[in-house]
């Protein structure tokens, strides 16, 4: 609990001397709020205080602890009620459990010590539930409208409105796009802007899973079902339950698999391999593929009937070259965040540079732009990013398909497509990338590169 939020706790307790007690333990905690009522009607006039945890005498002059208790729960469904009692009574302390209340003390010489238990036990549930509270409302903040795919394009304000039309119901979307043009931003957007938001966002990338091993990725295993399985394995579609399930690079799904997950989309229920139980789930699902997924269908790699099930709602992802000024808008933010996050002063793109941006294809799309000046806002000296700054080589996507690829790989893409497009001029490729001919001797003595 942070200190600006104290453990508010509400102690019911019409005995004076007992209700001192339990305030006096309670209060042991500097971060604890505690705060007596000795009637039912007191404690029920001060909900709108939101306490975090009420102990109640099960007997009060005014009311049953069953009446006071459900009036609690009905006000204040997350708040939990310990009832505190001065006889043992098995029947009441069920009656007590099944209407809710948290549990249910006898008043004896061991209260104060299992009372003080309980309380740190709620305290760090309450605690957790805020964190989660406030981290939903950061991640919300961050996916809602406008806020994650950055762009004032015609094309993006279509995505925008396409992604709140998503949002507003649980329809399943394809997103389709080259690599980097963000697609899995766009399901997370859908995801975050849902009802949904506050459930898993689950996201599986097809082409990252061993093909012998996707089926138990999905749909989870038990126990013994094959070699290696040593315990069970609840599979995504369980977990996404109540929340969006991201399948990335469908269309990398083998087509005996394509015929399992059509039958279970339909049936709306799984079985995990090796199991016969059928468990339903509740899951939006979304998809995203960078290739034509129709293609894939006419050229017989991909089932017609599942591309049917799938394409719900179609949105597209322009490439980054067909965006107009949203390259500049986008590298201006990118520059800015970088800076900030590293506490660097803030850094700005000459004109020089900008044009240079303008007439880069970009076939790694924002993923590339991103990397780009974020690499040339590193190498940039004093407060300007000059065009030699952008290790921009054209026609070649610098950093690649994908985060998969190691900085060693992606440090190698970059000087070899500098040095196809400089003609293996290694002094030139040397000072437009700022590093040493040697470094890159050194890579091509070692095959890493080549000079054709
Ligand atoms: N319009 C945008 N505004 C801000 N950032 C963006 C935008 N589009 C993409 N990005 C950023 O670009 C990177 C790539 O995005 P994302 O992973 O969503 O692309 P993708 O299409 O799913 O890529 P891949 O095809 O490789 O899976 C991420 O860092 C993402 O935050």
């Amino acid at each position: 609990m942070t200190p600006s939020l104290p453990f508010k706790i509400f102690v019911v307790e019409d005995n004076e001397w007992y209700g001192e007690l339990l305030m006096h333990r309670l209060g042991q905690n500097p971060n604890h709020s505690v705060y007596r009522f000795s009637t039912g009607q007191a404690c029920l006039d001060q909900l709108g205080e939101k306490p975090d945890f009420i102990t109640l005498d099960y007997s009060l002059p005014d009311a049953k602890g069953e009446q006071l208790l459900r009036q609690i729960s009905d006000r204040l469904p997350g708040t939990e009620v310990l009832v505190i009692s001065g006889q043992e009574d098995v029947g009441t302390a069920v009656r007590m459990l099944q209407q809710g209340a948290y549990d249910y003390l006898v008043k004896d010489e061991n209260t104060l010590d299992r009372l003080w238990n309980i309380v740190g036990k709620v305290e760090q549930q309450v605690r957790l539930r805020r964190e989660n509270a406030q981290l939903r409302q950061q991640i919300g903040a961050r996916y809602g409208p406008g806020q994650a795919i950055l762009g004032e394009h015609p094309s993006v304000q279509q995505v925008h409105l396409l992604i709140a039309k998503a949002a507003r119901t649980a329809i399943t979307v394809s997103v389709s796009g080259e690599t980097g043009t963000g697609k899995e931003l766009a399901a997370k957007a859908i995801h975050f802007q849902s009802d949904r938001a506050a459930r898993p966002f689950v996201a599986v990338n097809m082409a990252a899973i061993p093909r012998e091993l996707v089926e138990s990725e999905l749909f989870g295993h038990e126990k013994g079902a094959f070699t290696g399985a040593v315990a069970r394995r609840v599979g995504r579609l369980e977990e996404a339950t109540g929340g969006t399930l991201f399948l990335d690079e469908i269309a990398d799904l083998d087509l005996s698999l394509q015929a399992k997950l059509l039958r279970v989309l339909q049936e709306r229920e799984v079985t995990r391999v090796g199991g016969n139980q059928h468990i339903a789930f509740d899951v939006r699902l979304i998809v995203a593929t960078h290739r034509d997924l129709l293609a894939e269908v006419q050229a017989g790699r991909f089932r017609e009937d599942l591309y049917y099930r799938l394409l719900g709602l179609p949105i597209a992802l322009p490439p980054l070259r067909q965006r107009g000024n949203d390259i500049l808008l986008l590298a201006d933010v990118f520059v800015r965040e970088f800076c900030r996050f590293n506490n660097l002063a803030l850094r700005q793109l000459t004109e020089a540079a900008r044009a240079q941006l303008m007439t880069h294809p970009f076939p790694g799309n924002v993923r590339e732009l991103k990397a780009v000046v974020e690499l040339a806002t590193v190498l940039a000296d004093g407060e300007q990013i000059q065009a030699t700054d952008l290790p921009l080589c054209a026609g070649k996507a610098l950093i690649g398909a994908g985060s998969q690829l190691s900085l060693r790989d992606q440090t190698t893409a970059i000087v070899q497509g500098c040095l196809d497009e400089l003609g293996g001029d290694v002094l030139a490729v040397a000072a437009r990338l700022q590093i040493g001919k040697s470094t890159i001797y050194r890579m091509i003595q070692l095959r890493e590169v080549h000079v054709s």
